[in-house]
């Protein structure tokens, strides 16, 4: 009867009906219960079968932690206790009929096998691991049986942990396996789900009782096609493992994202595996990437593309372009007076500008256009597609036009312009950084020429950009190396001619270069912030220069110190003064700072401020290139100013019936009217000084009464003026 089942079935031990071991639960337990089934009848049908069940329940009965396994001579089971069940990691129903082998770890199935071949009448001791990974110890006894030929019971039992290390490794797996926050799964080669962790449960919702004896198609998200899991196949058989994100589904529908490391356990390719399946959700870990992605690609204020993303898109658009022989069109963005909203209205009001424009430069352009922000006022668009200067012209004036309305915030009207530079691949370069940069170029072009306009890029512009940075990097080695120095141009009373005070001029010694004039390097440095740096240095070494005087036991002197807008405009401009000041000790009524017509013209809060703020300290102050900004006499009435220059222009060509002439004597007139004193600056001849003491202007400053000269020179006049003093 070896081989063949009580109905006449042939039940192979070793291939047991594999091939209709399927993979979908519901057909295993199918298979299981008709086995069970016909064993149960043939048991009904046997005339000893009432003998054989009460033997087997009373053996079975009362031994929990002995389990007891009894298989037909060929190792089928036929029976078994309750206390197999953890052993083997099955109820006892559901192993009937199966070869014992078949819940034996790989490594041992040979032993068992050998076992059920050989068998004698003497019992023999047994030492396996079973499926689930518990390490079993027992005896095998071969008992006769009249109708079978003899079966064979198996008294098996979990090995001691005192058996070795390997017991104290399997508990401290156990304890791995239970306390894990990884799922676990194991499986056997056809897939049936042999156990499940507790994180398992956690992270399905299954619990293991729902999912022994099915395979982990329950969990199938129905999101990944066939390629996906041959793959996944091809890589077990390849490498013996597999790992990778995968879609599944919980217990309560929800689809959710793992990651999968797959094992197979067998070391002996030729046999059968079973597989040890670990995973965890990355969910979690998806939304902060998503996070960290749009942090890292993304400006934050206004939601458009960055820096970074922007150059990355730049490339592949360059990269299409160049397979297809197609174009690019790169319009660079600044906005124009948005620093003067930042200064003066804060911060606050100057991001709702910039995320307000971002919005209208998202609208004014195509959805297939890429709108990024570089950062501050800067941003891009990158055009797909656009060379055409007609049609790059027509983005950029729509780009232009979407800010003619102004932008209400706070109940204020704020308007800012736009200067947009043009660069095209291929026309004006074959990489991203090359064309940003042309584009830049280009936008300083439109913004040097006025602002809201748009400039193309071409070669003079690249030329005087690569002038731009040769000054900016010698600017900065000049103020770390020593090489700015002061001047000082004589300012004299229109009455007697007499020294009252001084004008300090910048001038940098540039090697190679000879002696570079301030009005070359000066509005590159505003643009770039290095005034900062430069003019505290001016003011200090003025403030030295007064001090190195007055220690020469010199009369006192006025010194003009010219401030640029940023330096003024700057939040520290006081305080910074104050400590210079202190540091020279300076008196404050010694100093005049100088600043131009055009700056006043401008609405700067907290260039006024400080203004104020410094000539409540004594500091003077000076209106610079006075007669060019059209200042209006109620406008010079509210400022906080001392002095008023007459520009040189109206100097330079000055006769009586003149228009010059005329602004001049209406200039000295009202400064008159507001109690300012006035001085004319680029005074040259002597009839120019005659006429302007004729309209009582009250100081000279011109080459007649002397150039911008070292110090030694003006200390030379200062003793002179002592002298004068003492006869
Ligand atoms: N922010 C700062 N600006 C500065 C500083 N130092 C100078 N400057 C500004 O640079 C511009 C050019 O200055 P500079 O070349 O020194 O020219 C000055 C005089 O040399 C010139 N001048 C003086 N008298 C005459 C004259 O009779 N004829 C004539 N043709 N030119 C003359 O005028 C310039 C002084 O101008 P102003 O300042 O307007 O009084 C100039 O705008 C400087 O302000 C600095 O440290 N910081």
């Amino acid at each position: 009867m070896d081989g063949e089942f009580v109905t006449g079935d042939v039940v192979d031990p070793h291939g047991w009906q594999l091939d209709r071991y399927a993979e979908d639960f519901g057909t295993l337990f199918a298979e299981y219960h008709d086995i069970k089934e016909q064993f149960d009848r043939a048991l009904k049908e046997s005339p000893r079968a009432g003998e054989i069940q009460r033997g087997l329940a009373t053996m079975l009965s009362g031994m929990a932690d002995v389990g007891v396994v009894v298989t037909d001579g060929n190792g089928t089971i036929l029976e078994a206790s309750p206390a197999t069940t953890e052993m083997l990691g099955h109820e006892p129903r559901l192993v009937h009929g199966c070869p014992l082998a078949l819940l034996i770890a790989e490594a041992d199935r040979k032993t068992i096998a050998d076992l059920v071949l050989t068998l004698g009448r003497e019992a023999t001791d047994v030492r396996v691991t079973s499926i689930v990974g518990k390490a079993l110890s027992g005896r095998v006894l071969r008992v006769p049986d009249p109708e079978q030929g003899y079966r064979i019971t198996w008294l098996l039992r979990m090995a001691e942990a005192a058996a070795g290390d390997i017991g104290q490794r399997g508990a401290l797996f156990s304890q791995l396996y239970a306390r894990s926050t990884n799922g676990i799964l194991v499986t056997d080669a056809w897939g049936t789900i042999l156990s499940a962790n507790p994180a398992f449960t956690k992270i399905t919702g299954y619990t293991e009782a729902e999912v022994l004896g099915k395979t982990p198609r329950l969990l199938s998200s129905g999101r990944h096609d066939r390629e996906f899991f041959d793959r996944m196949w091809q890589s077990l058989a390849e490498n013996g493992e597999w790992q990778g994100e995968i879609w599944n589904r919980r217990k309560n529908g929800e689809i959710y994202l793992e990651w999968l490391h797959i094992i197979a356990t067998s070391v002996d390719r030729s046999g059968p595996v079973d597989y040890i399946a670990m995973f965890y959700d990355v969910g979690h870990f998806h939304a902060d990437r998503d996070r960290i992605y749009e942090l890292a690609n993304h400006d934050s204020l206004t939601g458009l593309p960055n820096r970074a993303l922007c150059k990355d898109r730049l490339q592949q658009v360059i990269a299409q372009a160049r397979r297809v022989g197609g174009s690019v069109g790169l319009l660079f963005i600044d906005l124009d007076r948005f620093k003067e909203i930042n200064d003066t209205l804060g911060h606050a009001v100057g991001d709702q500008v910039l995320m307000d424009f971002s919005w209208r430069l998202v609208h004014a352009v195509r959805d297939t256009d890429t709108a990024a922000r570089l950062g501050g006022d800067e941003f891009v668009v990158i055009a797909p597609g656009l060379a055409n200067e007609d049609d790059i012209r027509v983005v950029a004036q729509k780009i232009i036009d979407s800010l003619a309305v102004p932008f209400v915030i706070d109940g204020r009207d704020l308007y800012v312009g736009a200067s947009v530079g043009v660069a095209v691949y291929p026309t004006h370069g074959d990489s991203a950084d090359e064309l940003l940069r042309q584009a830049d170029t280009a936008m300083y072009a439109a913004k040097g020429g006025g602002g809201n306009a748009c400039h193309f890029f071409d070669d003079t512009l690249e030329r005087r950009r690569a002038q731009r940075m040769d000054i900016e990097a010698g600017l900065r080695r000049a103020l770390a190396q020593g090489q700015l120095r002061l001047v000082y141009q004589p300012q004299v009373a229109a009455g007697d001619g007499r020294l009252v005070g001084v004008e300090a001029l910048l001038r940098w010694d540039r090697p190679g270069h000879g002696v570079v004039p301030p009005d070359q390097f000066i509005p590159l440095a505003e643009a770039t912030g290095l005034i900062l740096p430069i003019g505290e240095w001016v003011l200090r070494a003025a403030c030295l220069q007064l001090a190195a005087w007055r220690d020469a036991g010199l009369p006192p002197l006025r010194m003009a110190v010219n401030v640029a807008a940023r330096q003024l405009n700057d939040v520290d401009f006081v305080s910074r003064v104050v400590a210079v000041l202190e540091e020279t000790e300076t008196p404050p009524g010694n100093l005049e700072l100088e600043i131009t017509e055009s700056q006043l013209m401008e609405k700067m809060h907290t260039g006024l401020d400080n203004l104020k703020r410094l000539r409540e300290l004594g500091v003077a102050v000076a209106v610079d290139d006075f007669g060019t900004g059209y200042s209006s006499l109620g406008r010079v009435q509210s400022l906080p100013i001392d002095r008023i220059k007459i520009d040189k222009s109206f100097v330079a060509d000055l006769n009586v019936s003149g228009d010059s002439y005329a602004i001049a004597h209406a200039i000295v007139a009202m400064a008159l009217a507001l109690r300012l004193e006035v001085i004319a600056e680029g005074v040259e001849h002597a009839e120019q000084a005659h006429l302007l003491a004729g309209i009582q202007c009250h100081e000279f400053q011109g080459y007649l009464y002397g150039e911008p000269q070292p110090p030694e020179a003006i200390a030379a006049m200062l003793q002179q003026l002592q002298k004068g003093q003492a006869s």
